[in-house]
């Protein structure tokens, strides 16, 4: 034979597996990217074809999420330990399992005194946050600004139902009346300050203050649909905030489905201690302009232009 196999592995790549704890009302996150690498005994099925020695990508998935349902997730190395130990010891024709893991962070979402009393703790916002973003145009006469960001990541763990909605010959999605809402958040504020007589808004701390509207809103809005906690943020800025007159939002709603872990004998019903898979793509695209009354939406509808 003019050609040899060399060195190979194989396996399911980013497993995106989130799981909540809860602690009566208080929530307790793990967001983990697990990717799972095999190797061993695997000459026959590049040669031959025979998976005879082959323990599916799927398998490894399953194996992921089954994991941590039933034991949980302590530390990202616990859960890799665990997961590469399983793999090398109940599998004869594996010899080598890697299992890489990035973990995300989550900071939870500062809400008023009166709202953890009635509704606890299950709002994050990812570390690493957002990037701030700013575009300022000048004519000689008047100037245009609108600031904003992207890649605000926020999480509710409760407190959002989607149910209601139309129902034709292609509808699948089940109502739901507790679900998780992320969604990373881009958004852009045009401020009505036009000429040099008025005096500037100061932009740092309208920066800080309008971020902690959104978010407050985004934590404390029981949510019946991603458009109305989006109105909700659009309007708390420009509630509390007088220097801007216009928010556009571009939300992607970052889905979070149950797994099914049933066939391995696992109840991953009850919401404590549930295992979600975060889906990545496809996703809804939840967008609009809140603008003051009377005021002239100016912000691009499509946010990438700006
Ligand atoms: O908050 C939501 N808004 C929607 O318009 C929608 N559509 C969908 O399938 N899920 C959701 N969730």
């Amino acid at each position: 034979m003019p050609t040899i196999l060399g060195r190979n592995q194989y396996g399911k790549a980013e497993n995106r597996v989130v799981r909540i704890t809860r602690d009566g009302a208080t929530h307790h996150i793990k967001d983990l990217n697990v990717s799972v690498a095999l190797s061993g005994d695997m000459e026959d099925v590049h040669y031959s074809g025979s998976n005879a020695n082959v323990l599916p990508t799927d398998t490894t998935k399953n194996t992921v999420f089954a994991f941590a349902k039933e034991h949980g997730i302590e530390s990202a190395e616990q859960f890799g330990i665990h997961l590469a130990r399983h793999f090398v010891t109940s599998q004869e024709p594996i010899h080598r399992a890697r299992i890489r893991v990035e973990e995300y962070a989550w900071d939870r979402i500062a809400t008023s005194p009166a709202h953890q009393r009635e509704h606890g703790e299950h709002s994050f916002v990812r570390k690493g946050q957002e990037t701030r973003l700013t575009q300022v145009t000048y004519d000689g006469e008047r100037w245009e600004v609108v600031s904003g960001l992207k890649d605000l990541t926020v999480l509710n763990s409760t407190d959002s139902e989607f149910h209601g909605f139309v129902k034709d010959r292609y509808t699948t999605l089940k109502e739901t009346r507790d679900r998780f809402l992320a969604t990373s958040v881009a958004a852009r504020w045009r401020f009505n300050w036009t000429d040099d007589e008025r005096p500037m808004p100061d932009w740092e701390t309208s920066y800080e203050r309008t971020k902690q509207h959104l978010l407050q809103a985004f934590a404390e809005t029981y949510s019946l649909s991603l458009q109305q906690t989006m109105y909700r943020m659009g309007a708390q800025i420009i509630e509390h905030r007088e220097e801007i007159d216009e928010v556009r939002f571009s939300l992607p709603n970052r889905h979070h489905f149950q797994v099914d872990l049933e066939p391995f004998g696992l109840d991953n019903e009850s919401a404590d201690g549930a295992v979600y898979f975060a889906a990545d793509r496809p996703y809804g695209l939840i967008e609009a302009t809140i603008l003051r009354d009377g005021c002239e939406a100016l912000i691009p509808a499509d946010l990438t232009n700006l």
